[in-house]
């Protein structure tokens, strides 16, 4: 039996699922959190029912891919790396070459590489993953899947930023997006759901996780999303400030005299909750904080759920209408409290949920309420079972 490994390498996480194939059973799946702190934390689910969780530090993705590589056969996960045959990679950034998915060779690893400067956060991470695989599974046939592909093609009008026309001629200055996998997988549920084909939609998918994304889907293509030319821009993320005025970025960097680099740096690592809340980063304890009373706390949340509000009646209006709204990724999936706050707000709109549809997470779920005009799903994202769809399509049409 042949085995199929999804790789998802975030700014700060490295995710696995391998899967038995052809049957898509996850035989063991993983995260590895907290990459580059002092202390990060593993944990793996394997066999029926098994776990494995361990506290230590992780210094780059080097050490995590090298830890799970090790703890795929000393868990007895795989008795030999052969049983592995296909590998399948997220990548960020895929600018406006990647098109689609690619089986991974020099050649495409050479374009990563050039590729990374879109998104330094990402792109180099996933690229040690896919040299460390590379490895120790030289014959198995490994594919990278780019969060920009499904965003590649939208209107210009949408992807274009009012600058001189020459800078996205010259430099690929426009709007790639990211999350691409996710909202692409969530839309394909979304048209299930709703008995419709995806090609008659409007959908508006909202990924929200540490890292954040905003959607419009018309027709199953991405019409608009909020993500920017990197993954700084758009709504509150956990540590990411989402969208700023360019000039505010260049009159504090002055007042604190540090380099473009570093005013980069703190608008990806100190924004967004933590940097309102300057309490944590997690929306888990923003929410706990603001129920106590505390005011930077409830700043943050309702900073936080005006932007995504602001996206989605945007998008309502840019798309005229919209089928439905999808919740997916880490905050999405998991808060009710989140869900019921932005879906309040954007009751103008005709979109009304069920508060006792709305107790649970982690499930596919219709939200509504009967009369609800705009529809409201609940659908947990599956990037690595979007990867293994990729990987077999890209197999059938290679002939393997
Ligand atoms: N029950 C919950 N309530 C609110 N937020 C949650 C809950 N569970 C997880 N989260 C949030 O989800 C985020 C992680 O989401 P995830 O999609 O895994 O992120 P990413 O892939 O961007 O690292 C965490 O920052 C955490 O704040
Ligand atoms: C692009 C991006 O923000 O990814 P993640 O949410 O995994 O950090
Ligand atoms: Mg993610």
């Amino acid at each position: 039996m042949s085995k199929t490994i999804a790789v998802n390498a975030g700014s700060s996480t490295l995710k696995f699922k391998l899967f038995d194939m052809p049957s898509e059973d996850v035989v063991a799946e993983g995260t590895i959190e907290r990459i580059g702190e002092k202390m990060g934390h593993a944990k793996i689910k394997y066999g029926d029912g098994q776990k494995h969780e361990e506290e230590k530090p992780f210094a780059d993705h080097g050490a995590a891919v090298n830890y799970l590589l090790d703890q795929l056969i000393d868990l007895g996960i795989v008795k030999s790396y052969d049983e592995i045959t296909a590998v399948g990679h997220r990548v960020v950034a895929g600018g406006e070459f990647f098109k689609d998915s690619a089986v991974i060779n020099d050649d495409v690893i050479k374009k990563i590489d050039e590729l990374s400067e879109y998104a330094p956060l990402h792109d180099p991470a996933e690229l040690i993953g896919i040299k460390a695989f590379r490895k120790v599974l030289p014959n198995a046939f490994a594919v990278a899947v780019f969060d920009t592909s499904f965003h590649v093609n939208m209107p210009k009008m949408n992807a274009l930023y009012s600058v001189p026309y020459e800078w996205y001629e010259k430099y690929g200055a426009r709007k790639y997006g990211a999350h691409g996998t996710s909202h692409r997988y969530v839309a394909g549920r979304a048209a299930k759901m709703l008995g419709k084909p995806l090609k008659d939609l409007k959908l508006i998918t909202m990924h929200i996780g540490a890292g954040a994304s905003i959607t419009a889907i018309k027709g199953g293509k991405s019409y608009d999303t909020s993500m920017g030319f990197s993954p700084l821009a758009g709504i509150t993320m956990a540590t990411r400030s989402g969208d700023v005025d360019p000039s505010l970025v260049a009159f504090v960097q002055e007042k604190l005299g540090v380099s473009s680099q570093e005013m980069i740096s703190i608008l990806n690592h100190k924004s967004g909750l933590l940097g309102i809340s300057q309490l944590s980063p997690d929306m888990r304890d923003i929410l706990a904080a603001a129920d106590k009373g505390n005011d930077q706390a409830q700043l943050a949340l309702d900073m936080y759920v005006n932007r995504i509000v602001r996206y989605v009646g945007a998008y309502i209006a840019e798309m005229g209408g919209a089928d439905a709204i999808v919740f997916t990724a880490g905050v999405g999936e998991n808060s009710i409290p989140v869900r019921k706050l932005v879906t309040d707000k954007l009751a103008y709109f005709g979109i009304k949920i069920d508060q006792e549809k709305n107790k649970c997470h982690g499930v596919e779920r219709d939200l509504s309420t009967d009369d609800a005009k705009i529809k409201t799903l609940l659908i947990p994202t599956n990037e690595e079972l979007m990867i293994v769809h990729d990987i077999e399509r890209l197999k059938k049409e290679q002939g393997k």
